[in-house]
C-alpha cells in the first residue's frame, strides 16, 4: 500500500492540536486578554508543518511521538509568535492570517506584541518541562540550544531583519538565499534536528537530517513566494500579492515562476538524496518533501 501523506499529516496535526491545547494557558484568568490573544492565533488553523516534521523524524528513528510532543510543539509556539509579529504595522502590516483577521487587528498592537512575547517564552517553558527518554536527559539542553539558535539572532530573527533591510531594494541571489535560510529555513532546520536529538540520533544521522532540512526550508520559502503570486487567498488563509506590495525581492521576482519552481524541485531532489544516506525507512520524510514541493496552502 502506498503511503498517504495527506492523511498522515492530518492525524499528526490533530495530535499537535490536542497537545497545544494542554500547553496553552486557559482563558478566564487575569489578564484574560493576553491568554485569549495567544490562543486566538495558535488555534487559528496553521498547517503545523514544523511539529509534524519533528514527530516524523522521531517516528523514523523509532522514538515515541507522544513523549516527543513538547519538543514538537515548541517550534509551533515560536512560529506562531513570529507570524503575529511579522503581521504588525511595523513589519508587513497584514490584516489577514490563517483565514482570520490578524492578531493586532483584533487585540491591538501592544497586546499582539506581548502575546508573541508570551508564546516565545512559553516555548522554552514547555521544552524545559519535557520528559526525555531514559538515559537521554542531557540531550534536552542540546534541544533547547538548537531552538534558541534557530529562532534567534543567528536564525529567524536575523533573517527577518535582513528581509526588512532589503524592502524596496534588489537583493541578489546570495542575499536572498541568506534571507530565506534564516527567516524560514532556520526554524524548520531546528524542528528536524530537535526530533533527531530527542530520538538519540548519532552525529552522522543529525548531519544528514540537517542537509535534508536546509533544502526543505529553502524550498518551502520559495514555494511561499510562488504562492504569493499564483496562490488562492482562501486556500492560503492570507492575502496574496504581499511581496509585490512591499517591493520585496523574491526568487520569483529574480528568476520568474517556472525557474523558481524548478529550484524547488531541485532542492526537493537534494533533500531526498540526503535521506538516502540514513539507515532507516525514510518514507514519511520523503513523502513530506514531495507534498511540500507542490503545496497549495
Ligand atoms: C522574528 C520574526 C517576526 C520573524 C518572522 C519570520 C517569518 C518567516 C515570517 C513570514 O515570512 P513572509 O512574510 O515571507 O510570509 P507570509 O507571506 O506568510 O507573511
Ligand atoms: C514561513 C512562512 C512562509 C510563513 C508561513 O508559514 P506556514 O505556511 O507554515 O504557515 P501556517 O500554515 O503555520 O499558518
Amino acid at each position: 500500500m502506498t503511503f498517504d501523506c495527506r492523511e498522515y499529516m492530518k492525524t499528526r496535526a490533530q495530535l499537535v492540536e490536542q497537545a497545544l491545547e494542554r500547553y496553552l494557558p486557559a482563558s478566564g484568568q487575569y489578564p484574560d486578554i493576553l491568554f485569549e490573544s495567544m490562543r486566538y492565533s495558535v488555534f487559528a488553523g496553521g498547517k503545523r508543518l514544523r511539529p509534524i516534521l519533528t514527530l516524523a523524524v522521531i517516528e523514523t528513528l523509532g522514538g515515541d511521538i507522544h513523549d516527543g510532543l513538547p519538543v514538537a510543539c515548541a517550534t509551533e509556539l515560536i512560529h506562531t509568535y513570529s507570524l503575529i509579529h511579522d503581521d504588525l504595522p511595523a513589519m508587513d502590516n497584514d490584516d489577514f492570517r490563517r483565514g482570520k483577521p490578524t492578531n493586532h487587528k483584533i487585540y491591538g498592537d501592544a497586546i499582539a506584541i506581548l502575546a508573541g512575547d508570551g508564546l516565545l517564552t512559553l516555548a522554552f517553558q514547555v521544552l524545559a518541562e519535557t520528559k526525555m527518554p531514559a538515559g537521554g536527559e542531557t540531550r534536552l539542553l542540546q534541544i533547547i540550544r538548537e531552538l534558541a539558535y534557530g529562532a534567534g539572532v543567528y536564525g529567524m530573527v536575523g533573517g527577518q531583519v535582513a528581509d526588512l533591510l532589503h524592502e524596496g531594494k534588489k537583493a541578489d541571489e546570495n542575499m536572498l538565499a541568506f534571507i530565506h535560510k534564516h527567516k524560514t529555513g532556520a526554524l524548520i532546520h531546528a524542528a528536524v534536528r530537535m526530533g533527531g536529538l530527542f530520538a538519540g540520533a548519532t552525529e552522522e544521522t543529525l548531519s544528514a537530517l540537517s542537509r535534508y532540512a536546509w533544502r526543505m526550508g529553502l524550498a518551502f520559502q520559495i514555494r511561499d513566494d510562488i504562492l504569493d503570486i499564483v496562490g488562492d487567498t482562501e486556500k492560503l488563509g492570507k492575502k496574496v500579492g504581499s511581496d509585490l506590495a512591499h517591493d520585496k525581492s523574491t526568487y520569483v521576482s529574480l528568476f520568474g515562476l517556472s525557474e523558481s519552481q524548478q529550484k524547488v524541485n531541485q532542492l526537493t531532489d537534494e533533500a531526498h538524496e540526503a535521506l538516502k544516506t540514513l539507515p532507516y525507512d525514510t518514507t514519511i520524510l520523503h513523502s513530506i518533501a514531495d507534498y511540500l514541493m507542490g503545496r497549495e496552502s
